[in-house]
This record gives structure tokens, sequence and C-alpha cells, in this order.
């Protein structure tokens, strides 16, 4: 026994050493190409000195080139090179731009009458491309055509592939090789000998690893089902959904990767990724540049989508259910159209002077909300409007549907359209030339004077989204915008809500509220501003190139950093949990995809939005009618099935009739129960986090509901990095070694949608789960809560 073990043991270390040779080849090829990068970097540099300026752009071009080429190859991937696939011989013998050859099915003469093979061709397979010197294949990238027999093929359907095998290594290290064969009924030949096999398989070793705070790629082991939708064409809409661990976010996250490799040149019009919670962003941002990916994607909270979220960390405060609902539904564009054109009437934030300040009322003798009259002097007379008068031009102007603070100069010029009528400069003349001339001095004087410039801006003010919003923490304000939209009770609870901003709208937002302002931003338009000359670069003046260049052209780089900075909309917009987008904020998102293609993952069963129906009828609206390609994902990579297996109960009662996909792996180690030890609900947590931390290598997840976060947040507090306290509405995508999940009858009471709230918190551990039950968990004598028993 000992002596075979020796033996396997001696064919994994020559195999590895196969593998050694191959990656010191594969650096010694990247090395020659660093060189290359650094020297096109330097010549670049030496052409700039010329100074002419088609030098100049040449240089910028060359030196944006080259940067980009560097920055791939140093990158510290840690296992750069990761596959290797061994092929029987293809149908035809061509070969396609990457060197591989092109056909998937086997030559009919590949494989001899008594099961004997020659392996043909060789690919190994890694994060970027890379040739020889003779442009042959020394790693193929895996997001090219030549590597997608190496995630398709099983052994049902196994194409050219004989042996599968996956490479670990760290740096220039090959640590160990994982082979699945796909034809084992085979005896394949490599250069004359027979084809070793090492290993069970990679997936296992992966999926059994502990977890970090940062997710890794799966690039290494993305499976058949994922591989297609990764490599879906682009077109119009593509919906994946899947339950819980069955790799969408991974997927979602590959295919971006995937999209920019297929066509670099489209999508330099960038890719947003749209994730729940900033803690999903923080978790899932580290994949892409492991891939190779960086710059053209952005990954952002939905929190922090619009420009009006301060910073990128956005809003993190969420409202209580029966408000967030409010916020989210559809309704809500109605009310904001009101409060947009209403909030005009609304008086100013105070100034020195001592006026208003939103959400007061008038005290004693103060300025009153808006001038009640518009008084200037032309022609040597006073002339006047009356509040009738304009109240009659306000509701003109307001006629259409267009932003109002694009309506602004026509607010004006109806102003003066009216005071025109009444001067006398109407009647002076017959000749209508010289009456022009008169109406132009007449405007020219008018709407230059102070009075008029000062009426103006108090009864046409440029409104911002934060100050409508604010304007609606009024309660009987916001009463007669959304009379016959939402009942008193809503208005009731929304207007309080906003209570937490100042008259201009600073202050706390809820991850809401993005989706308001950010309608509110349509609705009411940025008036164009005169365009700002380019400042003046001192060095530039200094040295007095600013003379020899007076029209310096921007480089790529200031216009690809420049666009990046103004960029509203995207040319591929991915949406992950997307089951949980409200209404509004489908709106929002779809805002920034008007041109797009879309990536939308998601599993309904993990919804936290309580009108499906309403939230299905928003996106509809958001994709147009886009053709639609639909996928499913069916495995669960995540829970190991004893945990998997807890979890399908809660999903019986959230949706009857809807399956759990097949965990993929089971550990033996069951879920625990634990109910609350002396009544002490802080110490039994802090105990089973400390229990499972000791236990498991990785991170473990304390998932509570909403409105313990903080208190759960001190129980936990001297218990190290490795451990994290959630809310049930932050677990969203994440996962963890272990989880503590908090009483679960206090996570399902939390919303209507709660049931399917506490199916995500009961989903997020890799390896085991403690459940904690309090009292109105109704345990029984083992401690197992009533809404897990049979
Ligand atoms: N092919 C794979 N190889 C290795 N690991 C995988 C594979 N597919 C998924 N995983 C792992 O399974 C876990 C779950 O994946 P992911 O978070 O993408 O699932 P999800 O469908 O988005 O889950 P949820 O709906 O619960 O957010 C991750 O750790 C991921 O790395």
């Amino acid at each position: 026994m000992a002596a075979q073990d020796a033996a396997v043991e001696s064919l994994r270390d020559r195999e590895i050493g196969v593998e050694q040779e191959h990656l010191d080849r594969v650096y010694h090829r990247l090395e020659e190409k660093i060189h290359e990068a650094e020297f096109l970097m330097n010549d670049a540099v030496k052409r700039g000195q010329v100074g002419t300026p088609g030098a100049l752009a040449e240089r910028d071009a060359q030196v944006f080139r080259a940067g980009i080429h560097l920055n791939r190859l140093n990158s510290e991937f840690e296992d750069f090179l990761f596959g290797r696939i061994d092929l029987l011989l293809g149908k035809d013998g061509e070969r396609g731009p990457d060197g591989a050859y092109t056909s998937v099915e086997p030559a009919d003469d590949s494989v001899r009458d008594d099961a004997t093979a020659d392996i043909a061709e060789t690919l190994h397979i890694g994060r970027i491309g890379v040739l020889d010197s003779d442009y042959a294949p020394l790693v193929i990238d895996w997001r090219a055509p030549a590597a997608a027999p190496f995630y398709r093929s099983t052994p049902k359907d196994p194409g050219r592939v004989v042996r599968r095998r996956v490479i670990r290594s760290k740096g220039r290290k090959v640590l160990g090789v994982e082979d699945d064969l796909m034809r084992p009924e085979l005896t394949a030949y490599l250069d004359g000998e027979k084809l070793p096999v090492i290993g069970d398989g990679a997936l296992m070793a992966a999926l059994g690893q502990a977890r970090s705070h940062t997710m890794r790629d799966i690039v290494s082991s993305i499976q058949a089902e994922q591989d297609l939708v990764i490599r879906a064409p682009a077109a119009s809409v593509t919906e994946v959904t899947g339950g819980p661990g069955t790799g969408k976010t991974a997927v979602a996250l590959h295919r971006a990767a995937y999209l920019l490799y297929q066509d670099r040149r489209r999508y330099a019009g960038g890719i947003l990724i749209v994730s729940p919670t900033p803690l999903l962003v923080a978790y899932t941002e580290g994949v892409l540049p492991s891939l190779g990916e960086e710059g053209q994607v952005a990954i952002r909270a939905i929190g922090s989508l619009s420009d009006d979220a301060a910073g990128l960390e956005g809003a993190t405060a969420y409202d209580e259910p029966a408000v967030a609902r409010v916020k989210g539904s559809s309704r809500m564009l109605h009310v904001l159209r009101k409060a947009a054109r209403g909030a005009l009437e609304v008086p100013r934030p105070v100034d020195e002077g001592g006026q208003l300040a939103f959400g007061e009322e008038p005290a004693q003798a103060a300025v009153p909300a808006t001038p009640a009259r518009l008084r200037v002097v032309a022609f040597g007379a006073r002339i006047e409007l009356e509040a009738e008068e304009l109240r009659r031009i306000r509701h003109n102007v307001l006629g259409g549907t267009a932003p109002v603070n694009l309506l602004r100069p026509r607010a004006r010029k109806l102003l003066l359209d009216a005071l025109w009528n009444k001067s006398s400069g109407r009647g002076r003349y017959t000749d209508p030339e010289l009456i022009a001339e008169l109406r132009s001095s007449f405007d020219e004087d008018v709407s230059t004077e102070t009075p008029f410039l000062e009426f103006l801006d108090a009864w046409w003010p440029e409104l911002t989204p934060r100050r409508v919003l604010a304007a609606m923490a009024d309660e009987r304000r916001l009463g007669r915008w959304s009379r016959r939209i939402l009942n008193q009770g809503e208005t009731r609870r929304l207007a309080r809500s906003l209570k937490r901003l100042d008259a201009e709208g600073n202050g706390p937002l809820s991850v809401h509220d993005v989706a308001l302002l950010d309608e509110l931003q349509a609705l009411l338009g940025t008036p164009n501003r005169p365009k700002r000359k380019r400042e003046a670069d001192p060095l530039d003046q200094l040295t007095g190139l600013d003379e020899l260049m007076p029209q310096r052209e921007e480089t790529q780089w200031e216009r690809a950093e420049r666009l990046a900075a103004e960029r509203t909309e995207y040319a591929h917009v991915i949406v992950d949990e997307a089951q949980d987008l409200t209404p509004m904020q489908w709106r929002m998102v779809g805002r920034r995809g008007r041109h797009a293609t879309w990536t939308i993952v998601g599993d309904p069963a993990q919804s936290s939005w309580s009108d499906p129906d309403e939230a299905a009828a928003a996106r509809d609206e958001a994709l147009g009618s886009r053709p639609r390609r639909r996928f499913t994902l069916t495995v669960n990579y995540r829970n190991p099935a004893e945990i998997a297996e807890l979890a399908a109960k809660v999903l019986a009662l959230a949706m009857p009739g809807m399956e759990s996909p097949a965990a993929v792996r089971s550990t033996g180690v069951v879920p625990r129960f634990e109910p609350v030890r002396d009544g002490d609900l802080a110490a039994t947590v802090r105990e089973e986090a400390a229990r499972l931390l000791a236990r498991v290598d990785g991170t473990v997840g304390v998932v509570v509901a909403m409105n313990r976060r903080a208190q759960a947040r001190e129980w936990l507090a001297e218990l190290g990095e490795r451990v994290v306290a959630l809310g049930s509405l932050e677990a969203k995508g994440l996962e963890y070694d272990a989880t503590v999940v908090v009483s679960p009858a206090e996570i399902a009471d939390e919303s209507p949608a709660g049931l399917r709230v506490l199916y995500v918190a009961l989903t997020r551990a890799t390896q085991q789960l403690t459940v904690v039950s309090a009292e109105r968990d109704m345990p029984d004598e083992d401690g197992v809560p009533d809404l897990l028993r049979d």
C-alpha cells in the first residue's frame, strides 16, 4: 500500500515538474514582453521631446497602449496559468487566430478500434493569452474560443477533450495539479507515453477552501452551465436565474471580463455592474482585476448610483419596511412630478437675511414664501405684475412636461412679455422695425435690473433634487403633492422619514432616497452652463509652452478620465441581485442603460421587495422591447447539502412549489440549534460565534434582524476581524465559512418579505451554521425554532 502511495506521489511530482517547465517558459516570454513594453514607453517619451503637436499626440497614444500592456503583465496574478486540456485531433485541421485548432469535434479516425488514441494538441489556459516568439500559443486567454472546451467539456459530452487539468500555482511556482478524465474509456498517449491522471478533480478542492473577506474568481473551475451564460452573445438582454450559491455573482463578473475581451472597442463605453450593497461591492471588486480587467468596469452599489449620493460609498441607511415600500413604489413617480413643480412655490432656505427655512411655518412678519408681485421701472414709469398675473404665467410655463429648471428662460420671457404689454412703449410706434428695436432695449433694461433679477431668482429658483426632497418633509405640503396617490398614513411616514435632511437636503440619505433623487434630477434637469475655458496650467505658463501650443488638444488619457467621470450611460449594464430592485430603482438603473445591452441575474426566492409584480413591470419598462435570452443555474456550490436542506424548509414556506438548487457537496456537519441561554442573547451569540471561529479557518458571519445591527456589532467587538455582524438585508450575496443566524422569527417578522430574507440569511455558510433561537422562535426541546421544523 505504502509503495503504491509513493508511486502516486512520484507521478504527481513528475507532473508538477512538467507544468513547472511550461510555466518557466511562459515567464521567460513574459519578461521579454515586459522589456518590449518598457522600450516602447521610453521610445514614446523621447518622441515627446520633439514637441510638434503630431508627435505629442502619437506619444500619448503610445504611452497609453504601453501603459496598459505593462500594467497587465506586471499584475501579481496568483495563478496566472491555471488550466490545461489535452485534445484529440480535430475534424478539420484549421487553426484560429490564437494558433489553436478550431474544431470542437474529434476527427473520425482520432480514436483507434482498440480504444486507444494519441493526443494531438495540448493547450494551456491562463488569465491572459501569451504567444511565443513564433506566434505559437504558450497560454490561451480563458475567454478565447479555443479555451471554451476547458469549461464546456463533460464526460457526457467531451468533444475533443481527453484530459482536463487544473494547475495550482503561486507566483512562479507550481504547487499542484488535479485532473478530470473526460474520456475514461480511452487509453490515450501523449508523445508515446500513457497519459497520466492525477487527483479527483478541481471543483471540490476549490469549494472546500476557507473564505476571506474578498471573493475569489472561479476561472479555473467554471462549470458548463455557467460557461454558457458567461459566453452568451452580448446582444439585447441575458436573464439568469438560480438559487443561492449557484454562482450568479461569479458568473456576472466573469461575463463582464468576457465581454471586454470580445469587443473592447464597443465596451469602451463602459460596463456598469449594479450591486445591492457597498458590502457586496467591497467583497467582489477584486475579482475583475484578478481576471486582468480594470478600468472599463464600474461596480456600484444601488445606494451610490445617483450623482447626488454623497461620495462613492453612497447611502447605507435603510428605511423601515413600511417607508421603503412607499419610496420604492412606482406611485412615487407621480408624487415627485408634482413635487418637482410645486417646490417652486416653497420658500427658500434661510440666508443671512433671516428668511424662512423649509419646513418652518411663516413666523411673525417673515418674508413671504415667494414674491407676491413684480415691480420694475421702465421708460421712467413703474410697471407691476400682480399675484394673479404671475400665477397665470407660471401655470402657462409649467403646462408641458419639460424639466422645471430648463423652463426658467421661458418663464423669464413670459414675464418680460407681460411687462412690455403693460408698458408705455408698446403703443408708441407703428413701424414694426422700430417696435422691435424698442422692445429689445426694453428687455435689456428690465432684465438686467437688480429687482427683476432678484425676483426671478426667488420666483423661479434653480431647484436641486435634494432641496425638493427636503421640501417633501413638510407633511401638509407633501399631502398636497401626494393627494389621491398615497394614503394619509403613507404620506405621514414618508414626510417623517425625510426630516433627517436639513433645508438644503443635506443629511443622511437612505438607500431608497437615492432613486428618488435620481428621478428628481431627471424631472428638474440641469440647465446648460456656459462652458468654462480650460484652466491654464501654471507650469505651461512658466515654460512658455502655453504660447507654443495655445490650443493643446486633450490627451487620450485625459479624455478617457474625463469620460469616465462624466459617464451617466453605459454600453452594458449588469444587475446583480436583480430581484431586489424596486420600481423606482429600475427607473434609475434604466436611465443608465438606455442604449445598452444587459445581463440581469437574480433569484425571486431571495427578493426582499414586497411587491414582485410591480417590480417586474418596472423592469419590463427599463428593458423595453429588447428580446430576452433566459438561463437557469441549477447547482448550489456554496452550501453543503446539510445547510441547503434546512434552508429548503423556509423556501417551501416563502415560495411554495419553488425548487431549491442541488447542493454539490456534503460535509456531514448538520446545522446546530441553540436556544438563548439564561435569557442572555448577547452572551449566547458571542459564545456561538467564538465556537465557530475555532472550527473554521476563514470568516464567521452573524446575521441579525436589521434593528439589532448596532447591538450585534457591540456583542462581537472583542472577537477580532474574522467575525462580522450583519443586518439581514446586508447579508445579500455574501458568504462566510460559518454563520450564526439570530432569531429566525425576528428576521421573518421584519417585513412582508421577511421569509425570503430569512432564506437569504440561512444560505450564507460554506461549512457550518448555527441557529440561535429566542423566545419568539418557540424552539422545541432540541432548540429547533418553530419556523424550521418539519
Ligand atoms: N464553478 C465554480 N467553481 C468554484 N467555485 C464556484 C463555482 N461557482 C460558484 N462558486 C462559488 O460558490 C459561491 C457562490 O457563488 P455566488 O456568490 O456567485 O452565488 P450566487 O448565485 O450569486 O449566490 P446568492 O444568490 O446567494 O448571492 C462562491 O464562493 C463562488 O466562488
